[in-house]
């Protein structure tokens, strides 16, 4: 529908005990676009993810995806409507080949379930298609390796080709590039590139690297005790006092100034 946003909160919240984790945040995210969450560590922006994927269970407010409020899904659902996230590594199974991995995704796009003959006359396919994503992280050299016997920077890729194969139309990333080593990280910004340019998903990005927010974010989502703090075109959050504030408070503990 024409002005509904693929996915938006309205008032969301949870609480931990007396602890407000994420306090009445509202926002919706258009089609086309790329969002970063930023904000600093405890800021909330993971619990934040877990309560639009449907990982977590809002105590307020309500999410809704193009229009429907979906709230009360699991996780599982929101994922067969279209909200896919990459799980840092809780989703690999260890056991199976890197392609079988992708394989396992791809399929459960398509719902193949356990009808054989579908899987059957569905396979080559399949295999096609999980190729593809491998390709486009730049894994296919290691489509046989056990997934339990990467490297993490190969893990997330892995993890990030999963979340291509399920083709959702909202992607969440929650620090895709974590743990990669330098020469790792840009076949994963090439690819979320890739994946804006397209126009029609919608990215939501937890991330901390300021360099990376710069060059992909069209919007950045400032979050600060749970509450969200500002939300505009990065130039102007950048230059908010709100945001210079959270962000020199993070500076004096951390060692990495290029950190929101
Ligand atoms: N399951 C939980 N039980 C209790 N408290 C929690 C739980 N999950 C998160 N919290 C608390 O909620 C707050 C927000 O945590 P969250 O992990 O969402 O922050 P974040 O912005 O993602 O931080 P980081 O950048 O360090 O990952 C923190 O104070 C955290 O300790």
């Amino acid at each position: 529908m024409a002005g509904t946003p693929a996915l938006a909160s309205r008032g969301l919240g949870i609480r931990f005990g007396g602890h407000a984790a994420v306090d009445d945040v509202s926002a919706a995210f258009e089609a086309g676009t790329l969002t970063a969450i930023v904000g600093p560590n405890g800021a909330g922006k993971t619990t934040y993810f877990n309560l639009l994927s449907g990982q977590l269970k809002a105590s307020a407010g309500a999410v809704l995806y193009k229009g429907e409020d979906i709230t009360r899904l699991s996780a599982a659902q929101r994922t067969a409507r279209g909200i896919g996230r990459a799980f840092q590594l809780t989703n690999l199974f260890p056991r199976l080949s890197v392609a079988e991995n992708v394989r396992l995704a791809v399929q459960s796009r398509h719902r193949a379930g356990f009808n054989m003959l579908a899987l059957w006359r569905q396979r080559a396919d399949l295999i096609e298609q999980a190729q593809a994503c491998l390709e486009q992280v730049g894994l296919a050299a290691r489509r046989d390796d056990l997934a339990a016997k990467l490297p993490h920077g190969d893990k997330r890729k892995l993890e990030v080709a999963m979340l291509m194969a399920l083709e959702p139309e909202v992607v969440m990333f929650d620090e895709p590039t974590a743990g990669m080593g330098v020469d790792e990280v840009p076949v994963i910004l090439e690819l979320i590139r890739r994946l804006k340019a397209r126009g029609d998903k919608t990215i939501l990005l937890v991330e901390h690297k300021m360099d990376v927010i710069q060059t992909l974010a069209d919007r950045i989502v400032v979050l600060h005790n749970g509450r969200l703090v500002a939300d505009g075109r990065p130039a102007e959050v950048m230059a908010s006092s709100i945001v210079q504030e959270a962000y020199l408070g993070v500076r004096r503990k951390s060692k990495e100034p290029a950190h929101v």
